[in-house]
């Protein structure tokens, strides 16, 4: 039987590459191919590289992109995946989103701990992202937070060994990892998870009919709607996966739900809310960011460009 030869671009990390491993099983099997049909290709990126400072202090975006978007435009891969959570949302015009995969639990996951409210007075809490310090922080004024850094194998070491009293992690990581088992999952009505939380997503070239017909064929079609619909948001608010937000897009019948909260840094203020919008209503993520802008606190706010 024949079969095209394929090169399909990852992050390095263990997670990247079960998330590679799961697109290049669903793509065969799709298409009745033997697996060396498809050669993964890890590709390092700058957000690997510095594992030191704080993400958003090197600035810049396409800190888990840039890298792999230059081997897809120059046809050293065919096609490539990401956490979706962590593209930016203006991508170059010449690549596009072809698929996602099925999203897993959306969740975030404490570990160290089994409840928010169990942890002592003072708890130090590892974490960098910025959306999940201020809902902490929100929740519990007294927590501290530390900048937390590495993979998630070096995230659960870190709490085993007593650096922090907790940390949180996203359940899709944790489960794609085989660890289900570890940490409590935090309900959203506690804490919204990112925008794009859980999905796997595959870009090829945007003149790559060929790729974009076979990845069609593993894409799932509501997880694709409601992630785009949480980056429409993202990009309503000017804002990327280092600013303090959270949301989520959700299928109910034949329209969207989407929630979404904004916080300032340190949780001190914060602006949440709802809307409806009909499946293919591209604008109803813009009139929510503007809806929650609109009635943002100053210090929220500020945070955001518009
Ligand atoms: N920013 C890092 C990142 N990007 C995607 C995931 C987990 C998998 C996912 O959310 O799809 C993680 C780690 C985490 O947040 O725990």
């Amino acid at each position: 039987m024949t079969h095209p030869q394929l090169k399909l671009g990852t992050r390095g990390s263990p997670l990247a590459l079960v998330q590679a491993n799961m697109v290049r099983d669903a793509l065969c099997t799709a298409h009745g191919w033997q697996i060396d049909a498809i050669e993964i290709v890890p590709i390092k990126t700058t957000g690997d590289r510095v594992q030191d400072v704080a993400l958003a202090e090197i600035g810049g975006k396409a800190l888990w992109t840039k890298e792999l978007d230059r081997a897809l435009l120059s046809g050293a891969i065919d096609f490539a995946v990401h956490s979706m959570k962590d593209v930016e949302t203006v991508r170059p015009s010449a690549i596009a989103i072809a698929a996602m995969l099925p999203r897993a639990d959306v969740r975030d996951r404490l570990i160290g701990a089994p409840s928010i409210e169990a942890l002592r007075p003072g708890a130090v809490i590892g974490t960098s992202s910025p959306r999940r310090v201020a809902q902490l922080k929100r929740l519990r004024p007294d927590f501290e937070t530390v900048l937390f850094r590495g993979n998630v194998d070096t995230r659960l070491a870190k709490v085993a060994a007593g650096e922090v009293d907790a940390s949180m992690l996203a359940a899709a990581g944790l489960d794609r990892l085989g660890r289900p088992g570890v940490g409590v999952g935090i309900e959203i009505d506690v804490m919204l998870p990112a925008p794009a939380q859980g999905a796997v997503g595959i870009e090829a070239r945007a003149d790559d009919t060929r790729m974009r017909d076979w990845l069609g064929a593993i894409d799932h079609a509501a997880t694709h709607l409601c992630v785009l619909v949480e980056r429409g948001l993202l990009a309503a608010l000017q804002a990327d996966c280092h600013s303090p937000v959270a949301a989520l897009a959700t299928l109910e019948g034949d329209s969207i739900v989407l929630r979404a909260e904004l916080f300032a840094e340190d949780g001190s203020a914060h602006v949440s809310g709802e809307m409806r919008g009909a499946i293919g209503d591209g604008t109803f993520a813009d009139r929510l960011a503007a809806d929650l802008l609109a009635r943002a606190p100053e210090a929220v706010r500020r945070l955001f460009a518009a």
